[in-house]
């Protein structure tokens, strides 16, 4: 293992450009501004897309926000498009998902715990700090435009702010990662967490989900820091995957028959979105609810269940396979507002939502899936700031509800019929210790089928069976964890 970050490739598929100048920039006096947030208008020196990209930062440390869900509001009040806009989105994930590194790195260049730097200047050193390491942005821009921002956002620390950024600028990221990270010798798991910006209990996990191979760990984390592609789902019945790609200008996904790769852009604003041919989905996602409906089954096979329905993203692709196969879908989800949005996701399907708590579902099935609340560590790379959120003392209460869901799966299943358990994290914890006690458990017996043989043949890296753990290094994906779980005749 060398000390090389993130085998040669960096964030976002290269490094952006943006030593650009011009474009949006507010220039004039001095522009001043009040509780850590730059002034908006003229007055102030700051460009346009790194104010952006400093109020999404802000707002997910200051308010809790998500920055998928901050950022497109960010930079439509600012009026951002185009180039931008995407300078601004680099620069807000790009900074979120090395968080940890940077502030290391910011910790070790200013000789202070970045606990003890005030928050406004804390979030502009850490925008200036990526675009210094992981930007093709010039040295000199990003000081300069940084301290700008400081001087709007966090007056008294313009000095200080200028000081730090010219250390971090004297090394780039792998010399940085050389001096702060302990030897890989020494201690793998804590210089693979500095190297490639993960909290440590997450790589531990990475590394057990993976057998302990610490090579490929390091390619699963630095997947996590890739700018991933959008995934739509073409509804089966309503869009072909392979004109929708031409319709769309993407491509038809490498696994799922339904995946269409979008280039990039708003996909809420596409014509199949918007009429319901499509929908937004992780490639992943479609393989495993597509598997469940591929289970093979003797019986009756017209009763769904999809016990954990919010959103409503497996709802709809289950929804519209149940239109070819003459099966009926009932959802259930235990948030209102994320009911209302199931019931909007499967308009036009045979689909009924209940809004209720999976546990005390009723009635009797031929197939179930259970997309289980859980960490979510598979998707890192689309909420950037969710390994720095997640704890190690979230497993425990996640893990009892994701037992007692699978339990209540298992006990409304018909005898012959099946249980896709479905994670979006491979810890072990939420996947097979889950899977295994939850049956243990259930006082039902119960098989674990090979689910291997329900995804696409020819799939590569699935494992000796019988479940299934997809990886964005090794298809793409997000790293959906599928158990599938027949109830004995
Ligand atoms: C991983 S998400 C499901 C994603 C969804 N299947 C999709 O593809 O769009 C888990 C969902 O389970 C819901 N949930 C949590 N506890 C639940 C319970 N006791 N009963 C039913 N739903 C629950 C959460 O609100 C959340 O919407």
């Amino acid at each position: 293992m060398t000390g090389s970050f993130e085998g040669g490739r960096r964030s976002g598929g290269g490094r952006s450009d943006g030593g650009r100048e011009g474009g949006g920039r507010f220039s004039g006096r001095d522009g001043r501004g009040r509780d850590g947030r730059p002034p908006r208008g003229r007055g102030s020196a700051v460009d346009v897309p790194r104010r952006a990209a400093y109020e999404a930062v802000a707002a997910v440390h200051r308010d809790g926000a998500y920055a998928n869900l901050v950022l497109p509001g960010v930079l439509r009040d600012l009026g951002l498009r185009g180039r931008d806009a995407a300078f601004a989105t680099e620069l807000t994930y790009g900074t979120l998902r090395q968080e940890g590194t940077l502030d290391a790195i910011v910790a070790a260049a200013s000789g202070r715990e970045v606990a003890r730097i005030d928050p406004p200047a804390r979030d502009a050193l850490r925008l200036g700090a990526y675009q210094l390491l992981h930007t093709r942005v010039p040295a000199h821009a990003a000081v300069s435009a940084t301290v700008d921002l400081v001087k709007a956002v966090a007056p008294g620390a313009t000095g200080f702010a200028n000081a730090v950024l010219r250390e971090v600028a004297s090394r780039d990221h792998d010399a940085w990662v050389a001096q702060i990270a302990p030897g890989y010798d020494d201690d793998p798991v804590a210089y693979l967490a500095v190297a490639h910006s993960h909290p440590q209990w997450i790589v531990r996990a990475f590394a057990d989900a993976l057998g302990g191979d610490l090579d490929e760990t390091a390619r699963a984390l630095i997947e996590d820091n890739e700018r991933p592609p959008v995934h739509l789902c073409a509804r089966p019945g309503r869009a072909d995957a392979v004109e929708l790609a031409e319709e769309v200008g993407g491509l038809p996904g490498a696994f799922s028959p339904y995946a269409v790769y979008l280039p990039g852009g708003a996909p809420g604003e596409l014509d199949a979105i918007l009429d319901g041919r499509a929908h937004v989905q992780d490639e992943g996602s479609q393989l495993v609810a597509a598997a469940l409906a591929q289970a093979p089954l003797d019986g009756p096979d017209d009763r769904w269940l999809d016990l954990c329905a919010g959103p409503g993203g497996k709802a709809g692709l289950l929804g519209a396979l149940a239109v070819e196969r003459g099966a009926h879908v009932t959802a259930v989800e235990v948030t209102e507002h994320r009911a209302v949005l199931v019931e909007q996701a499967t308009r036009g399907l045979p689909v009924t939502v209940e809004h209720a708590d999976g546990r005390t579902v009723e009635g009797t099935f031929d197939r179930v899936l259970v997309d289980a609340p859980c960490t979510g560590l598979g998707s890192l790379r689309r909420r950037p700031e969710s390994r720095w959120r997640r704890q190690p003392s979230d497993l425990p209460p996640l893990t009892r509800l994701q037992r007692e869901l699978l339990g209540a799966a298992l006990r409304v299943v018909r005898p012959g019929g099946v249980v896709a358990y479905v994670t979006c994290s491979p810890h072990p914890v939420e996947t097979q210790v889950t899977v295994t006690e939850s049956a243990r458990r259930s006082g039902y017996p119960v098989d674990l089928v090979d689910a291997r043989p329900l995804l696409p043949a020819g799939m590569p890296g699935l494992g000796s069976g019988p479940t299934v753990q997809l990886w964005p290094h090794r298809h793409g994906t997000d790293a959906m964890y599928l158990a599938l779980l027949q109830r004995s005749a």
